[in-house]
């Protein structure tokens, strides 16, 4: 490959240098109490001061030398193309039923008529019904009885948890299969810019995971630790099944992963991702919620010696001993959140104590509310950068989950 690739991410900690976000948008507009619960929230967040928040936290990246990527740029980028737009419409229409209603052919009028700009909107914030403009047939029983759902394409309000539809591993990059259809047409949309964007289709990453794959996998669970180790949280979202595939398809290329590091988690919404309650802080740091400390396993994946036959599972009794092991040292620490007390810890956790973003070696950015763990953090050695996340934090996810790093400097 003579072009510079532009994945690059062979740990979770060394100097972020690119980073894609997306900007809390119209589609959280949409939110409303009832359809809360199979939109993954818990309630419902004031946009605006949530852009504010999100915009201190892009400039905090930035000032720190981090290029960001906006995910409603680069699709706009991509449906410039005729042939995407007209491919991207194609499959949102499969996706969201529209093919097998009676008013498709009105509802796809109205998707190819639209410029780029709102196109890419449609799709991130959805199509309500009334922006359609449709007469039912006053001889048909659906004249008089209407369904009451509002939308023909859904909101997707969890997109600014980039992190978990997308995972950079090495050169190459997952397109996650998300657990819950709400969040699946995030990784659909992602693939189409994986795949289309000017920026990345001449660099042929390879993929190492498909939307279309039956098997659920999500990018919180997945941290690559280092060019031949990746970790992967068993959790709530990702099947063993997943994290198998992955690693076949890790071990079967010349990715030079040797090892998939899995830690299984209790099935949890409190705990939906690994990075709700495990993240690495510095080359030998992590910060972990005690409430799950006991609740752990750990299993280590390696390609088989015999050929791509089959896996080899070898159950670890230890977390610390295993990422000792995986990182080739013997001075892991894992810190404890909470500051040592378990009522904080739990109060913590839920509001993403642990969910750190690490910006460079022992340095990460967290929510400022989480001031025990902060400080726990801070006496260890870690530099914190803190960032106000009251609306942020409404989507049950921190700066890690909003975050998906496309580039990171390597560790010296
Ligand atoms: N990497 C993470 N922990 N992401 C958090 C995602 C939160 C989101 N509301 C969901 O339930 O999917």
């Amino acid at each position: 490959m003579s072009q510079k690739p532009f994945y690059n991410v062979k740990s979770e900690v060394g100097k972020l240098e690119a980073v894609l976000l997306h900007r809390p948008g119209k589609e959280l507009e949409r939110l409303t109490p009832q359809y809360l619960e199979e939109l993954l929230f818990d309630d419902i967040p004031w946009l605006g001061k949530m852009r504010e928040e999100h915009d201190l936290f892009a400039e905090a990246l930035r000032q720190r030398g981090c290029k960001v990527y906006y995910y409603d740029q680069m699709l706009e980028e991509v449906l410039r193309e005729e042939s995407v737009r007209e491919e991207l419409i194609t499959e949102m229409a499969e996706f969201t039923g529209i093919t097998k209603l009676k008013e498709k052919a009105a509802i796809l009028d109205y998707l190819k008529s639209r410029d780029t700009h709102s196109l890419a909107e449609i799709f991130i914030a959805g199509l309500h019904k009334n922006e359609i403009n449709y007469k039912r047939e006053s001889r048909s029983l659906s004249y008089y009885i209407t369904d009451d759902y509002p939308f023909y394409i859904n909101p997707i309000p969890n997109l600014y948890f980039t992190r978990d539809p997308g995972a950079v591993i090495g050169n190459g990059v997952s397109i996650n299969s998300m657990k819950t259809r709400a969040r699946n047409r995030e990784t659909m949309i992602l693939s189409y810019i994986n795949r289309y964007h000017h920026e990345i289709k001449d660099t042929a990453p390879p993929q190492w995971y498909d939307y279309k794959y039956a098997d659920a996998i999500e990018g919180g669970d997945i941290l690559t630790l280092s060019d031949k180790v990746v970790a992967v949280g068993c959790s709530a979202r990702t099947s063993p099944l997943a994290i198998e595939k992955l690693a076949e398809n890790l071990f079967a290329s010349d990715s030079g992963y040797k090892e998939v590091l899995v830690i299984q988690i209790p099935f949890k919404r409190a705990y939906m991702h690994l990075d709700t309650v495990f993240t690495m802080l510095d080359v030998n740091k992590f910060t972990i919620f005690p409430g799950i400390e006991d609740d752990l396993k750990v299993f280590s994946i390696t390609a088989s010696p015999e050929g791509k036959e089959y896996l080899d599972i070898t159950p670890k009794d230890d977390l610390r001993k295993a990422l000792g092991q995986a990182l080739g040292r013997d001075d892991i620490k894992i810190i404890q959140s909470g500051g040592g007390d378990k009522i904080t810890a739990a109060r913590e956790q839920w509001n993403d104590s642990t969910n750190t973003l690490a910006i460079a070696p022992g340095t990460v950015v967290t929510y400022r509310r989480n001031q025990a763990s902060n400080e726990t953090l801070r006496k260890n050695g870690v530099e914190v950068v803190e960032i106000e996340g009251s609306e942020l934090v409404r989507g049950r996810g921190g700066p890690r989950c909003m975050s998906m790093p496309l580039r990171r400097a390597p560790i010296i």
